[in-house]
């Protein structure tokens, strides 16, 4: 039966060092702070924004929690990104994802200064990231290897198969493997035979979007399996994109849906705010 890799417990100890490090800034008189930008009010994405305005808050960091209409067009967003790479109170800009479609997602992301680009998307931040220098990373890639880390999982020389290959999630987390001199393979819709594939795999990273679509019996005896899914099911249920109980038998460690990945993404949010104020604060901003 395989551990459980308890990515809440992580967050929370990670959040409690945080609030020291905020609160050790703020004596020098700075607070950081950060602004999320939601456009429409998709449902899911509105949780998502609460939860990140609420997690600054409680760790004393300053949040502008900034809402616009579904209808607002490009040039309205760009504006308000200006204004925001422009105030000195805000060190780090957050626009959820995704955006309505009259509205163009490169160009919004462009936009924001990089050295308030706390979500690691800006294509000067993705450009350091695929050279392997240091830079805001993308938050959910980020928190899986932190939780790598913290489950002693040691990624040099291993096979690692990352199954989906989005901007956010899949290639990113690819890259970091790589910088950690894992052997990494980037599986997608196209792959062929793709069980044939997990079942090489000494860490399986699923980041799909699809309910339970790897299989448990995909998963090679012994194997890491870190699930980046959440996906709603009916009302309430949360699944990965991992049959969880299947892959849990075979697995040594397992990431949970929910309470895995889930709680990472935003610590490590609030990880590259406080980065942003204090290079702010040391005139590297
Ligand atoms: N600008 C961004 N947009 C999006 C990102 C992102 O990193 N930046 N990632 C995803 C969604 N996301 C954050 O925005 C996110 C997803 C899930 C969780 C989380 O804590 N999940 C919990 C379950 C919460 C629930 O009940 O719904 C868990 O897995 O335990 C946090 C953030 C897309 N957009
Ligand atoms: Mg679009």
């Amino acid at each position: 039966m395989a551990t459980i890799i308890d990515g809440k417990a992580i967050a929370e100890k990670i959040r409690a060092d945080l609030a020291a490090q905020v609160k050790e800034l703020q004596s020098r008189g700075i607070t950081p702070g950060l602004a999320t930008v939601l456009v429409g009010s998709d449902p899911a994405s509105e949780v998502y924004v609460r939860m990140k305005g609420d997690a600054c808050n409680k760790l004393g960091m300053h949040s502008v929690k900034i809402t616009r209409p579904a209808e607002t067009t490009e040039e309205e967003l760009l504006a308000l990104i200006n204004e925001l790479n422009n105030d000195p109170a805000i060190h780090g800009i957050l626009v959820q994802l995704p955006l309505p479609p009259q509205i163009n997602a490169d160009r919004v992301l462009e936009a924001i200064s990089p050295a308030k680009d706390v979500d690691g998307f800006h294509p000067y931040n993705v450009g350091r990231l695929v050279t392997g220098k240091p830079t805001f990373q993308p938050c959910t890639p980020y928190g899986v290897m932190v939780m790598l880390q913290e489950a002693g999982v040691d990624l040099a020389g291993k096979e690692v198969v990352v199954v989906g290959r989005s901007n956010i999630v899949g290639k990113p987390v690819a890259l970091m493997c790589l910088q950690r001199n894992a052997t990494v393979t980037i599986c997608h819709s196209k792959t062929r035979d793709l069980p044939g594939r997990v079942r090489a795999a000494d860490v399986v990273i699923a980041a799909v979007g699809v309910p339970e679509m790897i299989k448990g019996d995909w998963i090679r005896e012994g194997a890491v399996v870190i699930d980046v899914g959440v996906n709603r099911v009916g009302e309430k249920k949360l699944v990965g994109d991992v049959e969880f109980a299947a892959a849990a038998e075979r697995a040594s460690a397992i990431t949970p849906v929910p309470g895995g990945v889930g709680p990472m993404t935003i610590t490590m949010l609030l990880h590259n705010t406080l980065e942003a104020a204090k290079m702010a604060g040391s005139g590297k901003g």
